[in-house]
């Protein structure tokens, strides 16, 4: 596991977004040749998106030739909701670049058999030929995507019902009603983001360092459910330096002198 510290939210959202620029234009997609991107939504990434946006709107980057999977979405939200993750990807980031509509998945929380869209989702996602990269959030809980504590690490795209700590960080978004907060989400399971080739996962502020730390310094554990990503061949954590506040000075320290070598992630060789 990479771990990339830098300065300030900000700051990821530039690595970020120029990690994927780099990872798109080094594989060259094209006809019958598309990159698979799995994206999250939340306030997180919103800085990525905005820089990928920039980068598109200069001729630097394309996504004719991408196909994305988005990593959750609430059940019974109307698609129109502002709040519902159709309408973030929309207005974020999918009408203002190239991508062909009908490539761009989006799991439907208002489908009438949950269970047949998930598994519908997950085919998809193999017919695609697997996720290139799939970029991820997570809850000051540790969750990821929406696969709460006590989550099965095998897991598959299925319904959820939030936990206590989802419903309140989210109320935020719902005029700080918690009443209003969808209790059950469809979300692909953690066994399906650890199936990509790579995972970038971005963590931001301090109320998300404790999370940061489970996942980093202890133990896989279900309870923390990022902490799988241990276990993955290519996962690079992104955080600011808030989220480093529960980490050993020692970890940081380390993960700070490779830096040089983080970097180097972000060079475009072709
Ligand atoms: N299901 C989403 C996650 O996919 C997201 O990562 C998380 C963090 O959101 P934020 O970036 O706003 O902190 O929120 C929700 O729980």
């Amino acid at each position: 596991m990479r771990l990339i510290i830098l300065e300030d939210a900000s700051v990821v959202a530039d690595w970020a977004a120029q990690f994927v620029l780099q990872r798109i234009t080094q594989f060259a997609p094209g006809p019958g040749r598309h990159f698979v991107l799995g994206l999250p939504t939340g306030g997180t990434p919103l800085g990525m998106y905005r820089k990928l946006v920039q980068f598109h709107k200069e001729g630097r980057l394309s996504f004719k030739y991408v196909t994305t999977f988005n990593m959750d979405e609430y059940v019974g939200l109307p698609r129109e909701h502002p709040e519902s993750y159709h309408y973030y990807m929309w207005n974020e980031f999918f009408k203002h670049v190239d991508i062909d509509p009908n490539n761009a998945h989006v799991l439907d929380g208002n489908a009438p058999d949950l269970a047949a869209e998930c598994r519908r989702f997950e085919d998809l996602i193999q017919q695609a030929g697997g996720v290139h990269l799939f970029i991820g959030g997570i809850g000051p809980d540790g969750h990821i995507a929406f696969n709460e504590p006590g989550s099965s690490l095998v897991s598959r795209t299925r319904v959820k019902t939030l936990a206590y700590d989802t419903l309140d960080a989210n109320k935020r978004f719902f005029g700080n009603d918690m009443s209003k907060v969808p209790r059950q989400a469809l979300t692909v399971g953690v066994g399906t983001v650890m199936d990509a080739k790579e995972v970038m996962i971005l963590i931001t502020g301090v109320h998300k360092a404790l999370a940061l730390a489970k996942a980093v310094e202890e133990g896989v554990n279900h309870m923390w459910t990022v902490s799988a990503f241990q276990q993955h061949p290519q996962a690079l954590f992104i955080c600011d330096e808030d989220a480093t506040l529960e980490l050993r000075v020692k970890t940081v320290k380390y993960f700070k002198s490779l830096m040089v070598e983080h970097n180097k992630l972000l060079e475009i060789t072709r």
